[in-house]
């Protein structure tokens, strides 16, 4: 049997187990084997990289944002317009078939925005351009899927399923579990909450699917068989997902009021322009990009061009981004802002910086 059909199989066996207590173990034991058998699908499949079919684009700028959708739902007509990168856009399916790299300048951010081929139901396991697609979608920092506003249902579940399938977490934070491989000593287990979704014996069945006889366990938060197998295959992304809705032009006002509802959703129209400007507010949201300003000694911060680094940048990304010998001259600095107890305290390089904190650097 081929990996997908046992793949299938087990899907099928999930189905049609009832879920209750007495199915449980059972249930987290399949759970387990699916997880295994998905993770070698994700393995690189050697004919495409012989192929060179990677779409090897640079990462530049502040941040990267992925487009992700179905065919003909707009991709390429965003990137056009939000971009001075043109991207053919077309009413047939799979007009795109690369990777197209577009720069949104937004509050002194260059945000790289790509474009991508569009991707269908199987994806994830190599239908189209989907392997290829998923593997830059893993890249970014936040995913825009766009959904056709008059089947952004059926699509977002699809999707969502398809990226679920390669270990993308949408919207999710890590499971707040304590995981550490031993070299002996048996299962050590504890939670500091009670557990309504897991048992030590169901943790226990489960590492023993991974052939995992020794190790720590500690589960702060309760969760559930999934989440405790997302810790402890580990290559799992928890990726930011913004949903949106384009062509509402096609939808009465009534259901363009329903989408706009939705948890992170925004609605779009590329053909009539609306509501792009919101978009970019939310993008940026979602970035959760952390603005530096520079301060001279005796003067005034310089409010009017930031420094813009990834969320949990510290005092020494700050250096290289103002000059690239700068850390080796570095004494000390002092931060003013949320990051520090005191304003100004005094740090070092290891400091790490929190949005719009303000910074002056004391060289050796
Ligand atoms: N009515 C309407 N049509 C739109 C809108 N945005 C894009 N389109 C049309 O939708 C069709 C597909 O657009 P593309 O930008 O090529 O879509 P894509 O997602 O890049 O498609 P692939 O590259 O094939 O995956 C084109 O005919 C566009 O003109 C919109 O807001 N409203
Ligand atoms: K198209
Ligand atoms: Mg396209």
């Amino acid at each position: 049997m081929g990996i997908l059909e046992k793949i299938s199989e087990i899907e099928k066996e999930i189905a049609r187990t009832q879920k209750n207590k007495a199915t449980e173990y059972h249930l987290g034991l399949l759970k387990a084997k699916l997880a295994k058998y998905r993770a070698q699908l994700l393995e690189p499949s050697k004919s495409a990289a012989a192929k060179g079919e990677g779409f090897d684009v640079m990462k530049s700028g502040d941040a990267r944002v992925a487009l992700i959708g179905f065919p003909s739902v707009g991709k390429s007509t965003f990137l056009s317009l939000m971009t001075s990168t043109a991207s053919e856009a077309a009413s047939y399916e799979f007009t795109t078939l690369t990777c197209i790299p577009g720069v949104i300048e937004y509050k002194g951010a260059n945000i790289q925005l790509l474009d991508l081929p569009g991707i269908i139901e199987g994806a994830a396991q190599g239908k189209g351009r989907g392997r290829q697609v998923i593997a830059v979608a893993r890249t970014a920092d936040v995913v825009i899927m766009m959904l056709e506003a008059t089947k952004g249902e059926v699509q977002r579940s699809l999707l969502e399923k398809e990226l679920e399938s390669v270990g993308i977490r949408l919207n999710k934070c890590k499971p707040n579990i304590y995981f550490k491989p031993k070299k002996g000593g048996g299962i050590s287990f504890n939670s500091t909450v009670t557990l309504t979704q897991c048992s030590e014996k169901l943790v226990q069945l489960i590492l023993h699917e991974y052939k995992i006889f020794n190790a720590e366990v500690l589960f702060r938060e309760d969760c559930s068989p999934d989440e405790f197998i997302d810790v402890i295959v580990g290559n799992r992304v928890y990726m930011p997902c913004l949903y949106v809705y384009n062509k509402i032009d096609q939808i009465s006002m009534e259901e363009v009021d329903r989408l706009a509802r939705r948890p992170n959703s925004v609605v779009i129209s590329c053909g009539m322009k609306l509501n792009l400007e919101y978009l970019l507010e939310k993008l940026w949201e979602y970035l959760a990009l952390t603005c530096i300003f520079t301060k001279k000694r005796g003067q005034r911060p310089d409010f009017t061009d930031a420094i813009i680094l990834r969320k949990g940048a510290s005092v020494e990304h700050v250096c290289h981004r103002i000059h690239r010998t700068l850390a080796s001259q570095f004494k000390y600095a002092l931060v003013w802002g949320t990051s520090t107890k005191y304003s100004p305290q005094r740090v070092g390089l290891t400091h790490l910086m929190e949005h719009e904190d303000v910074i002056q650097i004391v060289k050796k």
